[in-house]
């Protein structure tokens, strides 16, 4: 039974999102989120996991949200995010069933500062369910892992209960994500702040269970955002196993991965550390530096390739008459950006086992 037997293509939300986390955890895959700013980025996304037959979620960041909308649009009051996020919902509610997977959309890292920014998409899923039954977005994430556990906590749970009326996920942090953070430099943070312990991921699991399942958490087992150095991070994903088996202990379970994980800081993870997260209960990885190197890497290699092709309108080396036109249209640039982005999404979906899953 493939995952179209129980959900259907297009976005997911609600209880459908929830069987798809269940599928992903009980086949051992997990499923790339990958961080989009554009509609060419969301494409390829899409392409990528549609190529390869499986679901895919797409985050916009904060910073994210607010280039998809316009780096020329005043972001005071989080306008322009709030604005760019539900523009990239709506762009990907239009398009999702036509690739044919399920797909899932989702607001990355929001920290206590930002909250306006989460205000105004909780505002606008509330308003697209009371029109659709369901949210706009599938999921978000609140992250006051800066914060106190217990404010941590407290605010997470008053959104919960917010979310939980209209059907949407929660994915909250808990531990400190290394490296930079919407321009916050976590890089000299305390050692033991980048690993969660057992206890936490209890609490948090217990009280968020007491108002829905429908939550996940990005518990931090030394998780750095960014590409660096080999040996610079040190991942720890078997403590995710440790967390699992301390949860089925307190709640006598069946079930040996109750928690639903969420692993942040993807890029340049091995091959190794990723299958042990999944095996522990990952069910989303975050990838985003990869993702904008490979789009990157594509433009790169096309203007190396065609150089001689795109110094002047007219002229190249076939002739000095000849007009470069087809050479510098951006369907044709960018597409080679998406054709390398879209490489390295199969490749996140092949380390994490999302491979026809439909
Ligand atoms: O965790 C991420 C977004 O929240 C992405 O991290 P990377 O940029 O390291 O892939
Ligand atoms: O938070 C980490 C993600 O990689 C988002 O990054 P960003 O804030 O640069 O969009
Ligand atoms: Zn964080
Ligand atoms: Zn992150």
């Amino acid at each position: 039974m493939g995952l179209l037997d129980i959900v259907p293509a297009g976005v997911v939300t609600g209880k459908n999102l929830s069987k798809v986390f269940e599928y992903a955890r009980e086949n051992g895959f997990a499923i790339p989120a990958i961080n989009c700013t554009s509609t060419s980025t969301v494409n390829a996304a899409l392409e990528g996991a549609r190529d390869i037959k499986s679901p895919i979620i797409i985050q916009f960041s904060q910073g994210g949200a607010a280039y998809f909308a316009g780096k020329g649009l005043d972001n005071k009051n989080q306008e322009a995010s709030i604005i760019g996020a539900v523009a990239g919902a709506q762009y990907v509610r239009t398009v999702a069933k036509a690739y044919g997977i399920p797909v899932i959309i989702h607001s990355d890292h929001c920290a206590k500062k930002l909250l306006p920014w989460f205000d105004g998409m909780l505002a606008a899923d509330e308003e697209y369910f009371k029109a659709h039954g369901e949210p706009l977005f599938s999921s978000h994430m609140l992250d006051l892992s800066e914060e106190s556990k217990e404010e941590n906590i407290e605010i997470c749970l008053k959104y919960l209960r917010r979310m939980a009326a209209i059907d949407c996920h929660l994915e909250m942090e808990i531990g400190i994500t290394g490296g930079e953070e919407d321009g916050v430099d976590n890089s000299e943070v305390d050692n033991a702040a980048l690993y969660t312990q057992p206890e936490d991921i209890w609490e948090i699991y217990q009280r968020f269970s007491e108002v829905t399942d429908l939550f996940s958490i990005a518990a931090g087992f030394g998780n750095v955002h960014g590409v660096y150095a080999p040996g610079n991070v040190k991942l720890h994903p078997e403590l995710l196993g440790k967390h699992q088996a301390y949860v089925v202990d307190q709640l006598k379970c069946e079930n040996p991965k109750p928690v639903f994980f969420v692993f942040h800081g993807g890029s340049g993870s091995s091959e190794a550390e990723i299958a042990e997260a999944v095996k522990n209960g990952v069910v989303k990885m975050n990838v985003d530096t990869d993702t904008q190197w490979a789009y990157w890497a594509g433009l790169r290699d096309y203007y190396e390739a065609k150089k001689g092709y795109l110094q002047t309108q007219v002229g190249n080396p076939d002739g000095d008459n000849k007009p470069n036109k087809k050479h510098y249209d951006p369907r044709v640039f960018v597409r080679e950006c998406e054709k390398t982005m879209i490489q390295r999404v199969k490749q996140a979906c092949e380390n994490l086992g999302n491979v026809n899953r439909l």
